[in-house]
């Protein structure tokens, strides 16, 4: 078991982190511009191991991806079958290509990572197979392994989804949408709803390529059938994955700035410096730099996270550093996430000596004196910066296989260092 002993903070923090850019737009645009009507170029496209995983599956389903410098330039053709898709632990993955595959001319087998095997995939198969198409499951249902029967078109029409597990099921469904013959009318049927700004960002970009959709009804998406444009990008930074350096400067005092900061976006990290307020941080937008400044103090809140679940590991660790409890609410969802976070977040704080329960939506952490100790990760790249993040003030905190940071942020612990050595990172 490889282990990585995670760094006391020096002292307060005074650094300038450039974050690469976000995975969910990266592999969104990836997938629109698989799908288009001319070739198109993402500039600031993360790489990493979701990505990359998407940009393979994609050149799998014909598509043509080449390096431009720090571009990618993706180059669409007809949708290929007799094709695998190799999904790791990506939802993205998972959940935005099976649609895609649909429109293949033969079959495309889809697989993973053990631990994907217990991601949630049966809303995204079913209303597949409402759509007319073939899906062979291979293990248990309603989870990868699988094979999607592509016929070279897919007639679309109405769909019921479920999407309370994961809004992916939703997304995955639009970005290939306009490509089915009659175009999707698509209703969610659940009670909950997680992560719609992650929703809100597939509408944007399908609008921003030339899409019609129409979003005007509660719960109800319809995507008009019709071409893609091939389009010129750039890719936000990964304002999740600049949460847990963000959070240093309240764990460690002193101040970490992030520049890229849009002022406007669809990435439920566009929620944190409100969030961060609440804490206890100051922060500032000076143009496109956000600074978070902490005095290392927290305090413990009442949070209701379903619109950014992806952020709820990072809060969490914030929280048992708190001066009071904390109950991180709306995310019974991320038992389906790398794994179940619920789970891993409280084994992994009470490990520590802190605690930490499980409710039926969440968590409540009451703030308890810590030790060091070991701190598993779950193959879950959230899970071991959460560790980072604790490690900055309890000493001894080792972080098993940081490596799976490569999920979404391959330099994560050269990020890290280069924080703490108060020097300005360039990603
Ligand atoms: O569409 C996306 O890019 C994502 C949607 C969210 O999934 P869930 O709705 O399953 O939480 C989020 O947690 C994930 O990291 C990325
Ligand atoms: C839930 C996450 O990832 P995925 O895209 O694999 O669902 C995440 O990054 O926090």
């Amino acid at each position: 078991m490889d282990l990585w002993t995670a760094p006391l903070a020096p002292g307060p923090l005074d650094a300038l982190v450039d974050v690469p850019g976000s995975k969910s737009l990266t592999n969104r645009y990836l997938v629109l511009a698989a799908l288009a009507d001319a070739p198109g170029r993402l500039r600031g496209a993360l790489r990493s191991r979701d990505t990359l995983l998407m940009a393979g599956a994609l050149t799998n389903l014909g598509t043509r991806i080449e390096e431009d410098g720090t571009d990618w330039l993706v180059t669409p053709g007809a949708v290929q079958g007799s094709a695998t898709v190799q999904c790791g632990l990506a939802g993205t993955v998972m959940r935005f290509l099976p649609a895609v595959a649909a429109l293949a001319d033969g079959p495309v087998r889809f697989d993973g990572d053990d631990a994907a095997l217990a991601r949630p995939m049966g809303p995204v198969l079913t209303a597949l197979r409402t759509l007319g198409v073939r899906v062979e499951e291979h293990g248990e249902p309603g989870h990868l392994p699988f094979t999607v029967h592509g016929r070279g078109a897919v007639l679309g029409g109405q769909v019921d989804v479920d999407a309370s597990a994961s809004s992916q099921f939703v997304s995955g469904l639009l970005l290939a949408a306009a490509r089915f013959e009659r175009g999707l009318t698509l209703r969610h049927t659940g009670r909950t709803l997680p992560s719609l700004p992650h929703i809100e960002m597939t509408v944007a970009l399908l609008r921003e390529a030339g899409v019609e959709v129409d979003d005007s009804r509660p719960a109800i998406w319809q995507v008009a059938p019709g071409p893609i444009a091939g389009r010129d990008v750039r890719v936000e930074p990964d304002l999740s994955n600049a949460a847990p350096f963000l959070c240093a400067a309240l764990v460690a005092g002193g101040t970490v700035r992030v520049p890229g900061w849009p002022t406007s976006t669809t990435q439920p990290g566009g929620l944190l410096p409100g969030i961060l307020e609440r804490l206890g941080a100051t922060t500032r937008l000076d143009g496109d730099v956000l600074s978070v400044t902490g005095n290392g103090t927290i305090h413990g809140l009442d949070l209701d996270l379903h619109a950014a679940g992806e952020i709820a590991p990072t809060i969490a660790a914030l929280a048992v550093l708190a001066d009071s409890p904390t109950r991180l609410r709306g995310i019974a969802h991320l038992r389906g996430h790398e794994t179940d976070r619920l789970a891993a977040l409280a084994a992994e704080i009470t490990r520590l000596g802190g605690q930490a329960e499980q409710t039926s939506d969440g968590l409540v952490i009451t703030p308890r004196p810590l030790s060091g100790g070991t701190w598993h990760t779950y193959e879950d790249h959230r899970m071991a910066t959460a560790g980072a993040l604790i490690g900055l003030r309890v000493p001894g905190v080792e972080v098993e296989d940081v490596a799976t940071t490569a999920k979404t942020l391959p330099d994560f612990v050269g990020l890290w260092s280069g924080m703490l050595s108060g020097s300005a990172v360039l990603a």
